[in-house]
């Protein structure tokens, strides 16, 4: 049909948005924390509509706030869409070259390491290999828990550690001592705290390489710390495998050997350069493996506890609910347990509906010019979505920003287990975004945030501390974090029968 309304979009136009301001205008945007910029993209959707085009970089940058329109680029249009812009100076070294799962293009390697990830570690028959581990971290965290002072916590502490114990123990293997992955821990939460620091010397790396020595020394040094840290765990791993695999040519007997992802890595071979991976991309492919898991589940598991402790009547029924299916007495919730927790599963969902760790997705990059929603994005725009918003729509969700984990009851025949977080045939929410670049590690994370939310609260009671109030007030970190911490008073429950 003719549209014949003066407004209509330009059909080769990019999407409207504010003026670009040459040189002043990227650094401005570039100067803004993610929830202002989310802000000022709320604004700017609210004039222009669901399609918004801001000048932050060399290329446009496009972002989406329509659940439609995200559904027709990630699903429907999947390949065009899901590139990655190049990567910056920091981050191709710390990536050795893009060999990653996060930054690399879209093409054969991406293809086979992420293809590695979720065949021989995601997938759900590997998994439940890794139920050991999750319940020595879940005791290790339990104590931990009791041996606070009044019974007075600060939930994130003891988050953080534990999500990023299991995520070594599956990396490399749950032989590891305490030393060992508190220097993990270490290099990691250095790497992140140096993110910022380091942003500066990609404005112009060429300049910054002679004007900011000190700092591109720093930064090496901290690229050589995580080898020197990491690279032993990964030829210890090596020869424990070679060993491992003598002792089964010769007994037959793989003894209780799990497998870690390193394993796996030793084993990749890359199809475009027919070679094995080199000890630098294992390293930062270990490396993004324990940063892209260990924040974001932290962060959800967080925000999920608060509010339960903020709406006891919420955590009582999820007691109820456990009650009903591990019975009284029982002394852990076991992962076998969870299939059959439909209100858990719900609490899960709305903690991410309403907390996503992520408010935007990463930034994804167009690989030929692309059309969408009547707008052109030309080829090497960038492109993101606004995984936030698109939760918190009224036209999708009813009174949206109330917690309400019933609203997840009624999908797919009674069970939260109907609603499909990969959004393949209608997108209402996408915490883990959607389509090609999806989060590899949904699944694990759901299992891993069903897992501890259901012992955490069949252990402890959850209550708020005297005098004080939860306050869901958000703040921008690495993901979008409690800005005031929850603090919880917690009392463990009888169990007796
Ligand atoms: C609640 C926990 C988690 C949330 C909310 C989350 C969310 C996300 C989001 C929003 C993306 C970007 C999708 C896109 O660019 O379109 C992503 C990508 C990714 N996540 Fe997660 N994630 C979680 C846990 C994990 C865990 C536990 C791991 C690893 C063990 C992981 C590994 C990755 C990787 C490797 C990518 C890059 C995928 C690609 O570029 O192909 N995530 N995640």
């Amino acid at each position: 049909a003719l549209n014949l309304l003066s407004s209509a979009p330009n059909r080769k136009s990019l999407p409207p948005g504010p003026l670009k301001i040459p040189v002043v205008g990227n650094f401005l945007w570039l100067r803004k924390s993610l929830l202002e910029l989310e802000n000022v993209l709320r604004s700017l959707h609210a004039r222009y509509g669901p399609m918004v085009t801001l000048y932050m970089g060399p290329s446009p940058a496009v972002f989406v706030a329509s659940p439609a329109l995200a559904h027709e680029a990630l699903v429907h249009c999947g390949a065009v869409f899901a590139n990655r812009p190049p990567a910056s100076a920091t981050d191709r070294i710390l990536s050795a070259n893009q060999h990653e799962i996060t930054s690399s293009s879209y093409g054969p390697t991406w293809r086979l390491l992420r293809r590695n990830l979720t065949a021989e570690i995601l997938h759900p028959s590997r998994v439940r290999f890794y139920s050991r581990a999750s319940s020595w971290v879940l005791n290790t965290l339990v104590a931990e828990l009791k041996s606070q002072p009044g019974g007075i916590v600060r939930a994130v502490d003891h988050f953080q550690y534990a999500m990023f114990c299991l995520l070594v123990l599956i990396c490399f293997g749950d032989r590891l001592e305490e030393k060992q992955i508190k220097q993990i821990e270490d290099v990691q939460r250095r790497l992140l705290l140096g993110l910022q620091k380091f942003e500066l010397l990609n404005i112009w790396p060429r300049l910054s390489r002679l004007v900011l020595r000190k700092r591109w020394k720093e930064f090496y040094e901290l690229w050589e710390y995580r080898n020197r840290i990491l690279v032993p765990l990964i030829r210890a791993r090596s020869k424990a495998k070679r060993e491992q695999l003598n002792k089964v040519k010769e007994d037959g007997n793989d003894g209780d050997w799990i497998v870690s992802y390193v394993d796996t890595l030793l084993d990749l071979e890359l199809p475009e350069e027919k070679r094995k991976l080199q000890e630098d991309e294992m390293v930062s492919l270990c490396s993004e493996f324990l940063s892209a898991g260990t924040d974001t589940t932290t962060t959800a598991l967080q925000w999920i506890m608060a509010n339960l402790v903020k709406y006891p009547e919420i955590q009582q029924r999820l007691y109820d609910e456990i009650k009903s299916v591990v019975g009284q007495g029982a002394e852990q919730v076991k992962e076998e347990d969870l299939q059959r927790l439909n209100y858990l599963k719900a609490v899960v969902l709305e903690g991410l509906r309403r907390h996503p760790p992520a408010h935007f997705v990463l930034p994804h990059a167009v690989a030929e010019d692309a059309e969408l929603g009547g707008y052109v994005i030309p080829k090497g725009g960038m492109i993101n979505f606004m995984v936030a918003e698109m939760g918190w729509d009224p036209e999708v969700w009813a009174d949206p920003m109330a917690f309400k984990p019933e609203r997840f009851i009624n999908y797919g025949g009674g069970e939260a287990g109907g609603f499909d977080i990969t959004g393949s045939r209608e997108i209402k929410m996408m915490p883990f975004g959607v389509g090609r670049r999806m989060c590899p590690a949904y699944g694990l994370a759901m299992l891993h945030l069903e897992y501890f939310v259901a012992n955490l609260v069949w252990l402890f009671q959850w209550r708020a501390v005297a005098g004080e109030e939860v306050d869901l007030s958000e703040k921008q970190d690495f993901t979008i974090v409690m800005k005031n911490p929850l603090r919880a008073q917690i009392c463990p429950r009888n169990l007796g029968p």
